[in-house]
């Protein structure tokens, strides 16, 4: 006999129900009382649900916290590509949630565009009072800050970092080169964290926070990031929201200092005061900004500046990292593409070019190849591997043969979106740099979205190219990398950013080869 999945839950629950009546005579009456109502709460939620009929794991469709426990245990990607592998492009995750891999849901959900769920608003750190474009679900008032931020982003005031970014990545080629030397293996993942920093720090601040040069997690600073993630990932969920705002979230927590993100705040506001002490800044990110705050005095003040600060150092160094490190780690398992991209590098510099210390943003623009291997890490193992989630409006929302009402969360999830077979092939979950020269590429490069897609998508996208065209570009140049262990699989844990450790690697430099 074969039950349906939703015939089990039906039934488990009236069950248990039933169960929790004669525990009346048993228990304590008021506790049980409260068991009664708790489960005849979760039943009735549960029949009269409209989201209803949607595949996903039972107990996800009573309660939040199976999906807050993966995401807690580190594994929601995978947990998730798997369910829409089994169920199809509609996976019911939470009791209001729907995460969608239908073809049509990125325009209909990222780029309609829909407003961002309250989830978003657990990123409101460290406290209620900082409010940024990353944290605000009233999509008026996000775009009207974004609009003053926007100058700080763009790839033309980008670029003016990159002689700034060039002297972090030439410190850190020292680095390499002593490891080179020695030929010790030594956790390359900690270095491209640390140039990854530093980078941030020269393009917001116009000073790197020193990570490269001390060759060390100055303070814990990065080790913190891990925690943070964890935490800023749940804290938006409904259970956990009223914690969040009355108690975590408060003034008095940030000023003593108690969570991760107080840590984070602190970082970020050391650095900001040191730099409007620093007469040598550039006119970087942050000059930018402070002229936002000065030309519309009516829409944004310090306190915006400072959260607006504070989501660009948390939002721009855990995701280079990662991208950068996915890079080296999927070439390592892909011989075959670490030789073409040397292959097209010689190429190049027979021809004049990439022949800076570091080299240009616009020398390695035209090493498509290189280019397509740094879109595939990202596209196989994207930094962000938590879904973006938005709210259904008036009127509600029809994609495919489904009709979502108004107050529906949708999700779009990178990773689930890059892993479908459906939108990617039979290969989706196989690094393959080729795919981005086959003649329909066009049409899948609307499901790439490492970045998000639409109106929320991510401002720092110009920055990080640059970064990771030029880091990747010279370790390809003048470097030949190996896992000390080739057959030993990195470690990782899947929270708001996904940041791979514990792969250590040797180095050798390409010119000396030979000789070694
Ligand atoms: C490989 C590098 C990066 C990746 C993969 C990445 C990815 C993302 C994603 C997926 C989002 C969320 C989009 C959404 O909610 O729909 C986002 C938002 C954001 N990112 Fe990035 N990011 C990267 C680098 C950076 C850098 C370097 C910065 C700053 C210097 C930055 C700053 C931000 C900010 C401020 C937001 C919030 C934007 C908003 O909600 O308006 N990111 N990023």
């Amino acid at each position: 006999m074969h039950f349906s999945p939703d015939f089990v839950v039906r039934a488990t629950a009236r069950v248990a129900f039933l169960l929790a009546l004669p525990a009346l005579a048993v228990l304590h009456q008021w506790v049980a009382l409260l068991l009664v109502v708790a489960v005849g709460w979760c039943v009735k939620e549960w029949d009269e649900s409209p989201l209803r009929g949607i595949p996903g794991p039972p107990v996800a469709a009573w309660t939040r916290f199976w999906h807050i426990i993966h995401v807690l245990r580190g594994d929601q990607n995978t947990i998730l590509v798997d369910l829409h592998e089994k169920h199809g492009p509609f996976v019911r995750i939470a009791p209001d949630e729907v995460c969608v891999s239908h073809p049509d849901g990125v325009k209909k959900i990222l780029l309609a565009p829909l407003a961002k769920a309250y989830w978003y608003e657990g990123l409101t750190m460290p406290d209620y009072r900082f409010r940024s474009p990353m944290s605000l679900t009233d999509m008026k008032r996000k775009s009207e800050l974004a609009r003053c931020w926007s100058a700080g982003y763009t790839l033309s005031n980008s670029l003016q970092s990159e002689g700034a970014i060039d002297e972090v990545i030439k410190v850190w080629l020292e680095k390499l080169d002593q490891f080179a030397e020695s030929g010790e293996a030594f956790d390359l993942d900690k270095h491209l964290h640390f140039v990854a920093f530093d980078m941030v720090g020269e393009f917001l601040f116009s000073k790197q926070f020193g990570f490269v040069k001390e060759g060390r997690d100055i303070g814990g600073i990065i080790g913190n990031n891990i925690p943070l993630s964890a935490f800023a990932s749940i804290l938006g969920f409904k259970p956990m929201r009223w914690l969040h705002f009355a108690v975590l979230g408060n003034p008095v927590v940030t000023t003593l200092k108690l969570l991760p993100a107080g840590h984070v705040f602190e970082t970020a506001m050391k650095a900001l005061d040191n730099r409007m002490d620093n007469p040598d800044s550039r006119y970087d990110a942050l000059a930018h900004w402070m002229q936002g705050v000065e030309k519309n005095p009516s829409i944004v003040n310090k306190r915006d500046l400072q959260a607006n600060v504070i989501s660009a150092v948390a939002g721009g160094n855990d995701t280079v990292s990662c991208a950068l490190q996915a890079f080296v780690y999927y070439m390592n398992r892909h011989a075959d593409a670490w030789f073409r991209a040397w292959e097209e590098m010689d190429a190049a510099m027979s021809k004049g070019r990439c022949q800076d210390q570091v080299v240009s943003f616009a020398d390695a623009q035209q090493l498509p190849f290189l280019q397509a291997c740094i879109k595939e890490a990202l596209r196989i193992f994207s930094p962000v591997p938590m879904g973006l989630p938005r709210e259904v409006g008036e009127g509600g929302l029809s994609i495919g043969d489904r009709f979502f009402p108004k107050g529906t969360v949708l999700s779009i999830h990178p990773w689930v979106i890059h892993h479908s077979k459906q939108l990617w092939g039979d290969d989706a979950q196989v690094f393959n740099p080729d795919r981005w020269f086959q003649r329909d590429i066009a049409s899948r490069e609307k499901y790439f979205l490492p970045w998000g897609q639409g109106s929320a998508s991510c401002p720092g996208q110009h920055f990080a190219r640059i970064e990771l065209y030029k880091v990747t570009a010279t370790l390809v140049r003048d470097y030949i990398v190996h896992q000390a262990d080739p057959a030993q699989g990195w470690r990782w844990k899947a929270y708001f950013t996904v940041v791979p450790h514990s792969w250590p690697c040797r180095i050798r430099r390409r010119d000396q080869a030979s000789a070694k």
